[in-house]
């Protein structure tokens, strides 16, 4: 990465000596290049980012070869490459090269900036005489580098690899999120991939990669507006995104509502400049970057607060979003001229877009996991009993009716479980040794029971088992368990431990049962075996004529 980043590092191999001036009319190259021998124009290293002024007639450029002098195969590259047209003057004769990344005809044009191939007539210490052609964009900062053919080769190849493999990030990291955004049906997936597909646009504009390699010629004489428009949607996609990333609306509520503003602005701006009219698009132009200003302002001050609030996404929001605000300011910079020597913006721009993407989906998947913890603590708490953990009553008579429906149907045995004289516990050592003591017993009932078993708390100091597949005799044989399994447990109390004891009632799955039926049966028997005198278990029998026994094939444990 770092190599590939180098490109916009290191000088020419050629050292050049720069000159400028504005264009007057009746201009000739040989006159431009007599005032640069005469030292009329004004000087400028052509190895650092140089502006010229807009002005109605253009700009000329002269760049002198310093030796020692390459007596081989030459190209002059400008970096980052310019929106309007150059031409090239070779050997200072009347006759213009125009030079331009919309120009699609030439072999050689250059990826990430313009080239122009000196043409083996000119000989090495001779002047190269350009002149910008007046244009109505902003006139970008560039530099020039006179290398020889081999080594331009090798960087403009390096250009393009590193380029592309930015992009592919970007795009890889749109797909994923459109994606995540249809499967969890969050809106927030869909505001990143428009944010992130709007800055790759930008870049994609800025560093030609629109018009080379992609050749899309029916960008041609648009991009300026496109540029303005992915602009402005970039910023309102962004305010989108952040305020549901970050979680404004519990860290930063007024701020959110500020941000949702400055979303509705951009939206504004977008609509003004696909509009054909021109006051409306001559009103966009003014007002986009004051309020790109204010919207980067905004969208970091809240991403700070929300971090310092506590929102875990807004440190991601942070880490992707900082690099790029600097990179922006330093670009700002560079348009009133200062930080000339950081001529590698353009590269870093791509590079640090790639970052921010794969740092955003990273906040994404975490957000898609905390959603999911959040998602199941939910379930766990609507379902489970918050003292002892067992399922709750409802969610114990979901699963005991999905037991009831199965299909074929299979034996079920339904156990009530009352505690014995819990009361006395209760009023003796105060509620809480009572909740320990309901959470003991809870906890040494499931250590009893196997995983498909059913257990509950149908309520106060009563739960309820669901033995699937038992016999009567396999259902009497847990229950008998379970009774010994409490009568053994030592539940602490203040001035020592006390001893508990439980009755079980138990009915067997008929014919024609629900729910209700069967744990009321159960119920029933458990009375029986709380008068039977307690810490025992009692069998539900049902009382039916031996022609109307139950007509249901039961498949006890055993599957028989
Ligand atoms: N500590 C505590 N006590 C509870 C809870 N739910 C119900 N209880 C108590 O359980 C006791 C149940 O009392 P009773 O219905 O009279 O039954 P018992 O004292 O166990 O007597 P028998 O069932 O006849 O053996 C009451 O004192 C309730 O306050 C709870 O969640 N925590």
């Amino acid at each position: 990465m770092l190599s590939l980043l180098s490109i916009g590092i290191v000088r020419a191999a050629t050292p050049l000596d720069g000159a400028w001036r504005t264009v007057h009319a009746g201009d000739t190259p040989q006159q431009v290049l007599q005032d640069f021998h005469d030292g009329t124009l004004t000087r400028f290293d052509p190895a650092m980012l140089q502006q010229f002024p807009r002005s109605n007639l253009g700009s000329w450029v002269v760049l002198a070869p310093q030796p020692p002098w390459i007596d081989e195969e030459r190209v002059l590259a400008i970096y980052p490459p310019p929106a309007g047209v150059i031409s090239v003057y070779p050997a200072a004769t009347d006759v213009a090269a125009p030079l331009s990344r919309r120009d699609f005809s030439t072999p050689i044009h250059g990826h990430g900036r313009l080239a122009w191939y000196v043409p083996t007539t000119q000989p090495p210490s001779m002047p190269i005489v350009l002149k910008f052609e007046p244009t109505a964009a902003v006139a970008a900062p560039v530099r020039f580098d006179l290398q020889p053919w081999g080594e331009y080769l090798q960087k403009d190849a390096n250009w393009l690899v590193f380029a592309t493999a930015c992009f592919a990030v970007m795009l890889a990291m749109v797909l994923m999120a459109l994606c995540f955004s249809l499967m969890l049906r969050d809106v927030t997936y869909a505001w990143y991939a428009g944010y992130i597909l709007c800055y790759a646009l930008i870049q994609a504009a800025q560093s030609g990669f629109l018009f080379h390699p992609l050749e899309w010629h029916w960008l041609d004489g648009i991009t300026p507006a496109l540029e303005a428009i992915a602009t402005a949607a970039s910023v309102a996609f962004a305010s989108l995104f952040m305020v549901r990333f970050c979680e404004l609306q519990r860290y930063a509520p007024l701020l959110r509502v500020l941000i949702g503003g400055l979303a509705v602005c951009m939206a504004a701006l977008v609509v003004m400049q696909g509009s054909r009219v021109e006051l409306l698009q001559q009103r966009m132009s003014l007002l986009l970057n004051p309020l790109l200003l204010l919207g980067a302002t905004l969208l970091s001050i809240a991403a700070i607060i929300a971090a310092a609030r506590g929102s875990r996404h807004a440190w991601f929001f942070l880490v992707g979003w900082v690099p790029l605000l600097a990179l922006t300011a330093i670009s700002s910079a560079q348009m009133n001229g200062a930080l000339s020597s950081l001529g590698w913006i353009n590269q870093a721009a791509l590079g640090v877009g790639a970052f921010e993407a794969i740092v955003l989906s990273l906040g994404l998947a975490d957000r898609a996991l905390v959603l999911r913890r959040d998602r199941d603590t939910v379930r766990v708490l609507a379902e489970r009993d918050m003292l002892t953990n067992a399922f709750n009553r409802r969610a114990w008579i979901e699963r005991a009716e999905k037991a009831l429906a199965g299909d074929p149907p299979q034996s079920l045995a339904a156990l009530f479980l009352d505690l014995d004289h819990f009361k006395q516990l209760n009023d003796h050592h105060g509620h809480s040794a009572g909740d320990h003591a309901l959470t003991a017993v809870a906890a040494a009932l499931e250590t009893e029971l196997r995983p498909t078993d059913v257990f509950g708390r149908y309520g106060g100091e009563e739960f309820v088992v669901l033995l699937t597949g038992a016999t009567v005799a396999q259902a009497m044989q847990v229950a008998t368990r379970l009774c010994r399994r409490v009568h053994r447990l030592e539940i602490p109390v203040d001035e020592g431990e006390q001893r508990l004891t439980i009755s079980i009632g138990i009915a067997m799955r008929v014919d024609g049962d629900t729910v209700a039926s069967l744990v009321d049966r159960a119920d029933q028997a458990m009375y029986k075996a709380k008068l039977g005198g307690r810490n025992r278990t009692f069998l539900h029998r049902v009382a039916t004529p031996h022609s109307a026994r139950p007509r249901l094939h039961i498949i006890d444990g055993n599957g028989r």
